[in-house]
């Protein structure tokens, strides 16, 4: 309960890795803000961290609308009673194959993974600037924005994208006292992972597992990885240990890609 008082916004984090960063920081000891485009999702997490000793409300908002992120971020510090960080999870991930990319795909893509994260992170600043201090943003990259993936392209660059904005973001709000991080899963074991799999085994004419099979084997560590690895590295970025990193997208991958 290292974290006890101060309170966290997580986007997308209904399901998956949100989910998983939505009870881990809960049980760090922030008051939670859970936020999704899918409000009944969102109620059972916020249920769940009410029902242990946590705390939580549930909040509806679509991260590719501005407004929407920025009454999300002011209903979470009215309710909650203060904002310390937001982790930027919300992320989609088509696979696109490059000759049929369309202008649709671009935009849904980029509006959810590229534009929510600026406007997650124009909502903090906000709400840190109201409160007179500073405050941790930590935004969701993979280790796709480290590396072009086969058959991801519009979603990698998406990424490439988020990690170029952790570095800028990160320089330009030191002067707040606002630190700006990124965390880099490999493959995790969730809704989002399930469905690229099913594509990319569909495309190339295999059963389901077949891509994940083909992704892992990069694998240095020879395991895919939970929701909770992943959360346990957005605890570290959310809580005072890592007060003197800025601008840096932690790879926690398994040793897929290495730097
Ligand atoms: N699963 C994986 O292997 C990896 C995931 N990531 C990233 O981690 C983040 C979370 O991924 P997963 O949990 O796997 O995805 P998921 O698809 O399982 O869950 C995503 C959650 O975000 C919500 N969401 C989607 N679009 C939204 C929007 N516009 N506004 C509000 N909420 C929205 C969904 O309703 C869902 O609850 C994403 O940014 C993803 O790109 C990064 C590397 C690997
Ligand atoms: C979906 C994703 O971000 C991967 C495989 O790194």
């Amino acid at each position: 309960m290292s974290d006890h008082g101060k309170v966290a916004l997580v986007t997308g984090a209904g399901q998956g890795i949100g989910r998983a960063i939505a009870l881990r920081l809960a049980k760090d000891g922030f008051a939670v803000a859970v936020v999704d485009f899918n409000a009944e999702t969102a109620k059972k997490v916020a249920e769940e961290i009410n029902k242990t000793d946590g705390r939580a409300i549930a909040l509806l908002a679509d991260v590719s609308d501005r407004d929407q992120v920025f009454a999300a971020v002011e209903a979470a510090k009215n309710q909650l009673g203060g904002f310390d960080v937001i982790v930027n999870n919300a992320g989609i991930a088509p696979t696109t194959l490059i000759e049929d990319i369309t202008p649709e795909i671009v935009d849904r893509v980029y509006n959810i993974n590229v534009k929510g994260v600026i406007w997650g992170i124009q909502a903090a600043i906000k709400a840190f600037k109201s409160l007179n201090h500073g405050g941790k943003i930590i935004n969701a990259c993979s280790q796709a924005g480290h590396v072009g993936n086969p058959e991801l392209a519009i979603y990698s660059s998406s990424k490439f994208a988020v990690r170029g904005l952790t570095q800028t973001a990160a320089r330009d709000l030191a002067p707040l006292g606002i630190t700006v991080n990124a965390y880099c899963p490999g493959i995790v074991k969730t809704p989002m992972w399930e469905e690229i799999d099913h594509q990319v085994s569909k495309a190339a004419g295999k059963p389901d597992g077949y891509g994940t099979a083909e992704f892992a084997k990069s694998i240095t560590l020879k395991r895919l990885s939970e929701p909770e690895d992943v959360a346990g590295c957005v605890s570290y970025l959310a809580g005072p240990d890592s007060d003197y990193m800025t601008g840096q997208s932690l790879l926690i991958d398994g040793g897929m890609v290495f730097n």
